[in-house]
């Protein structure tokens, strides 16, 4: 099976958005630091365009965890495959993700981080489907786009681990 992308969001819109919302948090978090935590692999080139927009001191760790495989569906079982390197206690945690679907990932993940004591914890995301939750409690304290249920990829999000390089966000037609 080949596949096609579809442009969903073009690269100015999507780095318009992303300026508004680092301006937004900037504000919230003014006289604090934010540790930054990326959800390994698609939250990086999220986070890089972000973190540096943002105006207030900034620290970053990085997490992989893995749900999806090479495949458009969950396996519904989420597996951390590199842990943090720093402790959490007393920091300002904002999570950055590129993508929250099910909510089985970030379910299990702010569970896991909220564990470790740091003084808040916020999620910050590039793209929710709200229509595709089946976990409660996923709370979206930062989004840039709500997008409709379609499987979408570029800017770090992948099918099969391609695409991830695109500057837009394009969903993919199977032919
Ligand atoms: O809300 P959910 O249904 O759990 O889906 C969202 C998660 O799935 C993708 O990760 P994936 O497991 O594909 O790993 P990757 O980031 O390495 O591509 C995506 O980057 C999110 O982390
Ligand atoms: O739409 C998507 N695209 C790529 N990866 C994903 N992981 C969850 N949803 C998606
Ligand atoms: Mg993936």
């Amino acid at each position: 099976m080949s596949e096609k992308i579809r442009v969903l969001l073009d690269e100015e819109t999507v780095e318009k958005r992303i300026c508004e919302v680092a301006a937004q948090i900037s504000e919230a978090y003014k006289g604090k630091e934010i540790h930054m935590i990326c959800v390994l692999k698609g939250g990086v080139f999220f986070m890089c365009e972000l973190a540096k927009r943002i105006t207030v001191p900034v620290t970053l760790d990085f997490m992989s965890v893995s749900s999806y495989g090479d495949d458009t569906k969950s396996s519904g079982v989420v597996k951390i495959v590199k842990d943090l390197d720093q402790p959490l206690e007393d920091k300002e945690v904002l999570v950055v993700e590129d993508i929250i679907d099910s909510g089985r990932t970030l379910s299990y993940l702010l569970d896991v981080l909220k564990r470790r004591n740091p003084n808040s914890v916020k999620l910050c995301t590039l793209l929710d489907k709200p229509d595709r939750r089946v976990v409660e409690g996923v709370d979206v304290d930062y989004c840039c786009f709500n997008i409709p249920d379609e499987f979408v990829v570029g800017y770090g999000l992948d099918y099969a681990q391609k695409y991830r390089n695109l500057p837009y966000i394009g969903v993919v037609e199977f032919e």
